[in-house]
């Protein structure tokens, strides 16, 4: 072939390339009447999310341990102009709680649109302390629950021709330091739900799996928990929350937030590993690490 029409060709595809993805453009209306579970709503990112989706006028199930909270969440929501808002309280470390959320939304709304997983289990952020047994306790709510609620899910997703959307972080793509056991259970996450997008593009079913790379996000519990540790500042909470969920309306593979702080060491990531930990490593204040357990 020649180069001319080699290089016609290589033009071709990247116009159609362009022209794909710039058509597919977020508007909150993709979102109006939609059936929405949002887990770890009732505070940070998830509470947030469901604050956006009320305003697109969502049904919207969402769902923690506190009741109080999640009640709260959901008075706003309708106030915000959600198309209806219910809230369960329970633990994602049991897997029968889990599938109850699922089965929940099935009788509420008759069917489900997107599954919004982003809940968390308490770990700690601190130098690994060899409790394994903590790991597989966190595996159970970070990553179990996550496949649990998915199976559940999936004859309604296919139904509706849905959404999964599972809220990761950059600690789930790249090596770091002080979070172990997290970190394990974040991979874990990219390992199922990145296979299981294959799985679905070779048996043609149409449900979207959005992974969210996710950096360091303003909410309470993270800001008290490495604020004094990290040398540089959490991005909003509310606009995190809003990426994470046009993301997963515009059926996404992965969305990156905030761009610069994950998808540039994503880059390195393969090229220049060593390069990479020597930046991660100089965001970290080790010493007042150490301070604040003493
Ligand atoms: N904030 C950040 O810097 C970053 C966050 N992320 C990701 O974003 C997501 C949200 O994080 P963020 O908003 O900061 O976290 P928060 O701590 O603010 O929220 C966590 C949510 O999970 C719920 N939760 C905690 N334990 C359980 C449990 N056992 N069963 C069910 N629900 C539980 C909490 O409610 P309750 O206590 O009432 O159960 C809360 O609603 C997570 O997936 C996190 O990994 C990713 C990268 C950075
Ligand atoms: C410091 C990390 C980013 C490194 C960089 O150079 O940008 C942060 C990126 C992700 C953060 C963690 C995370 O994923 C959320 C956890 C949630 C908990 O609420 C506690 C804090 C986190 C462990 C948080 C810690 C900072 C990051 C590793």
């Amino acid at each position: 072939m020649g180069l001319l029409k080699k290089a016609l060709i290589a033009l071709i595809g990247i116009l159609l390339a362009v022209y794909f993805y710039s058509g597919k453009e977020f508007k909150p209306e993709m979102l109006k009447g939609k059936r929405v579970i949002v887990t770890g709503a009732s505070s940070g990112i998830g509470e947030q999310m469901a604050y956006h989706l009320g305003k697109m006028g969502s049904h919207i199930l969402i769902t923690a341990r506190t009741e109080e909270k999640l009640k709260k969440v959901v008075e706003r929501c309708l106030k915000l102009g959600a198309a209806s808002a219910y809230y369960i309280p329970g633990s994602m470390d049991n897997m029968t709680f889990a599938r109850q959320v699922v089965h929940e939304a099935k009788s509420l709304f008759g069917g489900l649109d997107m599954l919004i997983l982003n809940h968390i289990g308490y770990s700690y952020f601190n130098f690994f302390d060899g409790d394994v047994d903590h790991i597989r306790k966190l595996l159970e709510i970070n990553f179990l629950s996550y496949a649990t609620m998915t199976v559940e899910a999936l004859p309604m997703l296919k139904e509706s021709e849905g959404n999964i959307v599972v809220v990761s972080s950059v600690a789930g793509k790249l090596g770091l330091p002080l979070t172990v056991p997290y970190s394990t259970t974040k991979f874990a996450l990219d390992g199922f739900f990145s296979s299981l997008r294959m799985e679905f593009y070779h048996q043609k079913v149409n449900v979207s799996v959005t992974l969210c790379v996710i950096s360091y996000i303003d909410t309470d519990t993270a800001v008290n928990t490495v604020a004094r540790v990290i040398n540089h500042l959490p991005a909003p909470k509310e606009e995190c929350a809003l990426e994470i969920i046009k993301g997963g309306a515009l059926r996404q593979r992965e969305v990156y937030y905030q761009y610069h702080a994950t998808k540039i060491p994503l880059l390195l990531r393969d090229w220049a590993p060593d390069f990479l930990d020597y930046l991660l490593l100089k965001n970290y204040n080790i010493e007042e690490l150490n301070k604040k357990s003493e």
